[in-house]
């Protein structure tokens, strides 16, 4: 492989795709195999999908194998994170929160660690997944789980700057622009997407969020089939802030690598300046302040 000098400083991304089953170790097991890979590869940011740590049969099953932060499984992610010197996205964990005993519901927790194995930001999913779609069977996420109450400021990692979502909250451009304007460079849409939805919207949805925020779109995705009543349409990747998809997962679970050059993105945000044009004076300013 030809790599320029130039690009061979840019920082690298690693896109992991997993079939997370309702088996937790086994499902880490597997997930750390492709984050030491990644780190052998000399990726400095590793993405994980959405439920990499289980997708389980029914709610009721959910609940029982869901932890708090504080639990075992991200004690093994932080090891992790340690042991390999990256940072981890893992993508949306099954948290136990504070008020578990309350209400007996969970949050879709996606979670930043850095290269110490450290929580430096959590985003509680904020757009639940309560959707039926014809030949997809019925997926009701706020059965299990409650939305997150705010959406979190990008943070900033050896990569550039993290704007955290997941999955279905990538419907909801508003979201991609808040935290576009809160100065995020690359936007992460961990996901278990559907498998009837997938091919219509997965990659138009990702181009579209990646051109109009002129940001990075890093997606991890869950793929194949997680037990009998459940499969996931995969296709992980990486989009470039021109909307060019700069590197894909094949089908099955591996990983995929791209370089993230934050001078091209500052370039072309000169070239095509979207967000000097805004008219908010016509339709309000649709990307609130944060916080
Ligand atoms: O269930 C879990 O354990 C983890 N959560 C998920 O898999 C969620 C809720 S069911 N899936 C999605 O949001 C898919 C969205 C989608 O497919 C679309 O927007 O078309």
């Amino acid at each position: 492989m030809a790599i320029s000098s130039s690009s061979c400083k840019l920082p690298l991304v690693a896109v992991c795709q997993v079939t997370s089953t309702p088996d937790k170790q086994q499902n880490f097991k597997t997930c750390a195999e492709l984050v030491r890979e990644a780190a052998r590869l000399g990726a400095c940011l590793a993405f994980l999908p959405e439920a990499f740590d289980f997708i389980a049969r029914d709610p009721a099953e959910t609940l029982r194998l869901s932890e708090p932060l504080g639990g075992r499984l991200l004690e093994e992610y932080t090891r992790l994170a340690r042991e390999c010197g990256l940072w981890l996205s893992l993508g949306g964990f099954h948290e136990r929160g504070q008020d578990w005993e309350q209400t007996q519901k969970i949050y879709n927790c996606h979670v930043l660690l850095n290269s110490k194995g450290a929580v430096v930001a959590t985003y509680r999913k904020t757009h639940l997944c309560d959707v039926e779609i014809p030949g997809q069977g019925p997926m009701c996420e706020s059965n299990s789980t409650m939305p997150g109450p705010s959406l979190e400021s990008p943070v900033s990692t050896p990569a550039g700057k993290v704007g955290l979502a997941v999955c279905y909250d990538m419907r909801f451009p508003e979201l991609s622009l808040a935290l576009a304007q809160a100065g995020a460079e690359i936007l992460t849409y961990p996901s278990a997407f559907g498998s009837v939805t997938g091919p219509a919207h997965w990659e138009v949805l990702l181009r579209a969020r990646a051109i109009e925020t002129q940001c990075y779109v890093v997606a991890a995705a869950q793929c194949g089939r997680h037990h009998e009543k459940r499969a996931s349409y995969g296709h992980s990747m990486v989009v470039d802030p021109w909307g060019t998809v700069v590197a894909r997962c094949s089908e099955g679970p591996g990983l995929c690598l791209a370089q993230i050059d934050l001078s091209y993105l500052r370039q072309l945000r000169q070239h095509l300046p979207v967000f000097q044009h805004r008219r908010p004076d016509l339709y309000g300013n649709l990307g609130h302040p944060l916080s």
